[in-house]
Parts: structure tokens; sequence; C-alpha cells
């Protein structure tokens, strides 16, 4: 198993945000966290890298407990993070911002750098404009192209949807199914529950910090309570993705 985490509780304050939350992502795989807002998503994925402490749980990565090492410790070992709201740095260029995401490297950065201009064309035509005047839609490309830069075995997302126009939408989800092509386990988190089940292999429901459900991605979209609860309500099925 590359990553999986055990039993987790945070808090921020007295709050509880996360309360037994056990999640497992295997090589190779799309693993998505679907539900409603605040149910710890966000939450689950910075405790991961780093940026939430644990009050009592696990996390391994490839085997080894990572939950008392440092957030930058966690990128070297391969765990890299696209936050929500994304996190570019506005004054620095295209490029700019795609070496930061590579500044603990020296091992082929252009050859990398190269892949993230073939994932993302526009951001390769865009090189040298400040991150900041980028689009929506670009600075989320340039978040997902950074976190790439960091070389990840697993690569988390979160909400990589979130303010794109609906064909935007698309492009992104079509990018995250062509990142795991080439070799990246993905943890995604997503409020567009449905494309999200579309283009993941396994998923986990969470509600107000737990997991209530998880299954295979397709039987989760075919799951009438599912439907009725994230995804517009309707209950009718809805065909497999192909592949
Ligand atoms: N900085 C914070 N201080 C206090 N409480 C917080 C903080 N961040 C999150 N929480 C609380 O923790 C719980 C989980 O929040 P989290 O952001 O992980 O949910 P989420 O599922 O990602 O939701 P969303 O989809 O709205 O981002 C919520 O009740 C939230 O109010």
């Amino acid at each position: 198993m590359l990553l999986e985490i055990k039993d987790i509780h945070v808090h921020y304050g007295k709050i509880a945000a996360l309360k037994g939350v056990s999640v497992e992502v295997d090589e190779g795989e799309v693993v998505t966290l679907i539900g409603a807002n605040g149910a710890g998503k966000t939450t689950t994925l910075k405790t991961i890298s780093g940026l939430r402490p644990l009050s009592s749980g696990q996390i391994l990565f490839e085997g080894k407990d990572i939950s008392k090492v440092p957030g930058h410790k966690r990128v070297l070992m391969g765990i890299g993070q696209s936050p929500e709201g994304r996190g570019i740095f506005p004054g620095m260029t295209v490029v700019e911002n795609l070496y930061m995401g590579a500044f603990a490297r020296k091992d082929e950065v252009e050859k990398d750098l190269q892949e993230v201009y073939d994932l993302f064309p526009r951001l390769a035509e865009r090189k040298n404009q400040a991150g900041g005047t980028m689009s929506g839609g670009e600075q989320q490309m340039l978040a997902i192209g950074r976190a790439l830069m960091t070389k990840p075995r697993v690569l988390l997302l979160d909400e990589p949807s979130m303010g794109l126009a609906p064909k935007l939408i698309q492009q992104i989800f079509e990018i995250i199914t062509e990142i795991n092509r080439r070799g990246t386990t993905v943890l995604l988190v997503e409020q567009n529950a449905q494309q999200a089940l579309q283009v993941a292999h396994r998923a986990y429901v969470l509600e107000t910090g737990k997991v209530v459900r998880s299954a295979e991605a397709s039987a989760l979209l075919n799951d009438p309570q599912v439907r009725a609860a994230y995804l517009g309500g309707g209950a009718e099925a809805v065909a497999p993705p192909e592949g």
C-alpha cells in the first residue's frame, strides 16, 4: 500500500474536524474523497501533507509512519499537493512558479518541465506571464503543474475544478486521468462528485469527519442514496466510464 491513513483524529482547537478517518491509496490508483461542505475532505489532505497535526491515528507512506515527519520532508518523500485556492506565487512568472516546485531537486528538472508543458500547452505559451495575471483555469493548471514538478509518488489534489467553467472542468478531469496514466497515483478531493467518481477507481464518502462509505467509484455512481445526496438527486443509473 502506498498511502495508509489509519483512524486519524484532527482538531481545530476544540472542534473535532476528523473523528477516526481511515483511507487507503494503492500505487497507481485514483482515489477520491467526496462529501458535503465541512465533511473534512480538505483537512484530510492537509493532514497527509503535514499542514495539520494529528491528535491521534497514523499516516503510513510506503509502510513507514510519517505522522511526525514535517511537511517539507513529506514533499521530498513523494507527497505532492495542489492546494485548494491554488496558492501560486502571483508575482512570479509561470516558469518561475514551476521551478519553485522543483526547488529541492536537481535531477531531470528540465525533462519534468517539458512534461508539464506537454500536459498543459497553455503553460508553455504563457511561461513568461506573471502567475497572478493568469485566468482561474490557467492558475489551476499552474498549481497542478507546480505540484507535478515535485515529482510526486502521490499527488493530492484539492478541488481542482473549483470556480472553473464547464469546458475547463472537463479538461482538468481529462488531465487528471492522463497524469494517472503516466504513472502518478492521485488522491482527489472534489465537490464535483459526479466527475470525480467518473475518473476515480475507488471513493470514500465523508460525513462530518467520518468515512460513511467506501466502494468502487462506479458502484457509488450508480448508488441511489449517493446519487440523491451528492450527485444532484437523480436516481437514474449512469454508464460506467470506458476502459
Ligand atoms: N482553520 C479552521 N479553524 C476552525 N475550524 C476549521 C478550520 N478549517 C476547517 N475547520 C472545520 O473543520 C471541519 C472540516 O473542514 P474541511 O475544510 O476539512 O471540510 P471540507 O470537507 O473540505 O469542506 P469544503 O468542501 O467546504 O472545503 C469543518 O467543520 C470546518 O468548519
